[in-house]
């Protein structure tokens, strides 16, 4: 059996400069000319994967030969710690049956009610300021302050800046790190170490102080379910909570209010459907059932701009895919952004078109050709979530303002796909 085929590259680097140049480009550039399965030659071997029936095999019906790589859960571990984001097997198992409880349909429920809050006091600030404003900033400080309101049940309004700066600086770290082939030691006082350690420290502040009160007071939200654990454990899962949850949601936001600033015509459906459904008051939880084209727009911006558009796995034996050999313990990338611009599933791809969301074309399209929450046992735990909050934050923005994002905008494509320095203005 071959390997499947892919770029021949630098004799002795392969792909490896193009990844480090032009991620997007080079991935997209094979892709076009060898197909849904590529194979990068380098240092390090890459497998590129964009088949539906290739990612049906590695996410469900041989989901446990398709860990996550064991040096990416160590590098992402040195932000996040030990949690169900950095697990496998049956750690994960425990892990994730323990944070299941808090995304249950009834907890939701209540989750709404705070987004709304929030975002009209986000909402309130931009009417006095009115200037262009830092969006990505905005977002990302917005679904902070509602992730520790909905699950932790913290009041963290006026930290919320703070500690976002924390998590994007986290970020940072893990985004050199992933590429890095030579990472020295997290103990060096190297400045990348340093600025690590100190945003962590400024995470572990809040959230050891949380955890001190929670244990005095007891409470009925995520944070006090885990509490039988000791307080490291716990702190490892409010931080990846806080990590896996807020910064994708808002990228997702960023990307949605440029791409809506180009699209006049979809800005005055999802307008009509506002006032026939919300009218003048806040939208809540319980009107998403009947915002059937805000909830398609959700996700069309979710197909062309998925905030993790590309996750890792590693086969622990070999296998095989369409006819292709795996080897054993190769690094597979599972790639969402270019899968969900195969022109074999979707009309006019580059084009958002959020009609193509409707139930019977979507009926028409094999199940793992859209996966922005991946799919199978790993799939996103906060997925109801975090519809919710695109929804409900997208209805109580448009109800009040437009949204202007002059100019191209750059994608970072860093472990989250987001747009680089979005500067807005509202009116
Ligand atoms: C637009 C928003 C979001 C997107 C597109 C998204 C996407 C994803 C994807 C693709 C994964 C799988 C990663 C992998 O297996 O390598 C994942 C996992 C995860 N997500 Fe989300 N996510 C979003 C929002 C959220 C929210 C709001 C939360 C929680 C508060 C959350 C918590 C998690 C956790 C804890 C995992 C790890 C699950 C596990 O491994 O069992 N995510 N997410």
């Amino acid at each position: 059996m071959t390997l499947p085929p892919g770029p021949r590259g630098h004799f002795l680097l392969g792909s490896a400069l193009g990844f480090r140049r032009d991620p997007l480009g080079t991935f997209e550039r094979a892709w076009r000319e060898h197909g849904r399965l590529v194979r990068f030659r380098g240092p390090v071997e890459v497998y590129l994967v964009t088949d539906p029936a290739h990612l049906e095999r590695i996410l469900v019906s041989n989901v446990d030969n398709y860990p996550h790589p064991a040096d990416f859960d160590r590098k992402v571990g040195a932000f996040v710690g030990r949690s169900l984001v950095t697990t496998n097997g049956t750690e994960w198992e425990r892990h994730r049956a323990a944070v299941e409880p808090a995304f249950r349909r009834e907890p939701l429920l209540g989750y709404g009610q705070v987004v709304t809050e929030r975002s009209t006091a986000m909402l309130d600030r931009w009417q006095a300021a009115r200037g262009p404003f830092d969006l990505g900033a905005e977002m990302r400080v917005l679904t902070l302050d509602v992730l520790a309101r909905s699950l932790f049940d913290a009041e963290w309004s006026e930290q919320a800046p703070e500690l976002a700066e924390a998590v994007r600086v986290g970020m940072e770290y893990l985004n050199q790190e992933l590429i890095s082939v030579l990472s020295l030691p997290e103990w060096l006082p190297t400045p990348r170490n340093l600025r690590l350690r100190k945003a962590r420290a400024r995470l572990d502040r809040s959230v050891y102080a949380l955890i001190a009160e929670r244990r005095r007071t007891g409470g009925s939200d995520l944070l006090s379910m885990l509490l039988s654990t000791s307080d490291k454990e716990v702190r490892d899962h409010v931080v990846s909570m806080f990590v896996a949850g807020h910064v994708t949601v808002a990228a997702t936001l960023t990307w949605a209010f440029t791409a809506l600033s180009r699209e006049v015509e979809v800005v005055e459906r999802i307008r009509a459907e506002l006032s026939e459904v919300v009218g003048s008051r806040p939208p809540t939880g319980a009107d998403l059932p009947h915002l059937r084209y805000l909830r398609m727009v959700v996700q069309e911006v979710l197909r062309l701009y998925p905030p993790l558009w590309q996750v890792p796995r590693t086969p622990v034996r070999a296998d095989e895919l369409g006819g292709h050999r795996i080897p054993a313990g190769s690094f597979l990338l599972l790639n969402t952004y270019l899968a969900h611009r195969d022109p074999e599933y979707w009309e006019r791809p580059e084009r958002f078109e959020p009609e193509r969301f409707e139930r019977g074309r979507s009926a028409r399209r094999p199940r793992f050709a859209y996966l922005p929450y991946l799919g199978g046992p790993r799939s996103c735990v906060g997925l109801a979530l975090a519809n919710l909050e695109l929804t409900l934050v997208l209805a109580a923005v448009l109800q009040r303002f437009s949204v202007d994002v002059p100019g191209p905008v750059r994608p970072s494509p860093d472990l989250v796909l987001e747009p680089r320095d979005v500067l807005a203005s509202v009116r």
